[in-house]
């Protein structure tokens, strides 16, 4: 077992504003993280810095063994694989679905040579195959529902084999059927030991993909809880983290949330 994320009192300080005030943080290899907190606790601050986009203001940060600050970064981030909404609105509309996974090998997006070497075509149908959508594989990108364009997503983060997995928000905007089929893939994608350690955005504990270990709490910038899903995801952290009174039910390994009477 390696630490995959080490953040030791890191801060970041933007508009005079600690937006993430001394995180200490370690996720391992074999770990399946959700990160939760309402909207502007630090969730994608934290995941930026994970994803080496960002360099602390003070503390320490070390992603992949390596502290940033002191590694070129460029050689850093080939290495952890992200799917998000940002790099969905980069993708041509006309690109065809496996060309959208087999162009993250060579590091671009959108199609840029005619040949792609046979193994690697057959590598992004395969994790097609993986996230539920081979049938889509010669549809264009543009044709996609925005759940099969989020499975598409992370077909391509995982297709150069990366140590690490960062999905910010990955459910937001779909359909209640196209959450729970995106939450089905991501739980196989948890069950499986060749699979990179994930760190999964959310807002929600509905979208918390059965075989997740861990779970982070923000608030303010600040951590509220950190630990095994099981002994830190309770009615008392998810009521501080969203500064609601809130209650937490566990049913097959799936959360729901309400206030609590
Ligand atoms: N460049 C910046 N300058 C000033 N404030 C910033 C900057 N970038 C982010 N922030 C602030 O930092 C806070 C954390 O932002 P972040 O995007 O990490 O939150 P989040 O938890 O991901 O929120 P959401 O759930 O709404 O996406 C927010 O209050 C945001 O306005």
């Amino acid at each position: 077992m390696a630490s995959v994320i080490e953040l030791v009192d890191t801060t970041i300080v933007r508009g005079g504003q600690r937006i993430l005030d001394s995180v200490t943080w370690t996720v391992n290899d074999d770990e399946r993280w959700v990160v939760l907190g309402a909207n502007g606790a630090g969730k994608t601050t934290v995941l930026q810095v994970a994803g080496a986009q960002m360099h602390p203001t003070s503390g320490i940060a070390g992603v992949l063994g390596e502290v940033l600050g002191t590694v070129d970064v460029f050689e850093l981030q080939p290495r952890i694989g992200h799917a998000g909404s940002a790099l969905a609105e980069r993708v041509p509309r006309a690109e065809l679905v496996r060309d959208v996974v087999v162009s993250a090998a060579y590091a671009v997006i959108g199609r840029w040579r005619e040949e792609y070497d046979e193994l690697d075509l057959e590598r992004a149908v395969a994790l097609l195959d993986q996230v539920g959508i081979g049938h889509l594989a010669d549809r264009t990108f543009g044709t996609l529902s925005e759940g099969e364009r989020k499975r598409t997503l992370i077909a391509r983060a995982l297709m150069t084999d990366p140590e690490l997995m960062l999905l910010d928000e990955p459910a937001a905007g779909l359909d209640l059927g196209a959450r729970e089929d995106l939450v089905s893939t991501l739980a196989g994608l948890a069950a499986d030991p060749a699979a990179p350690a994930i760190v999964l955005v959310s807002h929600h504990v509905e979208e918390i993909p059965p075989g997740f270990t861990h779970v982070l709490m923000l608030r303010h910038g600040r951590v509220v809880a950190a630990g095994p899903i099981g002994s830190t995801l309770n009615d008392d952290t998810l009521t501080s983290t969203f500064e609601t009174p809130l209650t937490i039910t566990q049913h097959s390994g799936r959360f729901a949330a309400r206030r609590a009477s």
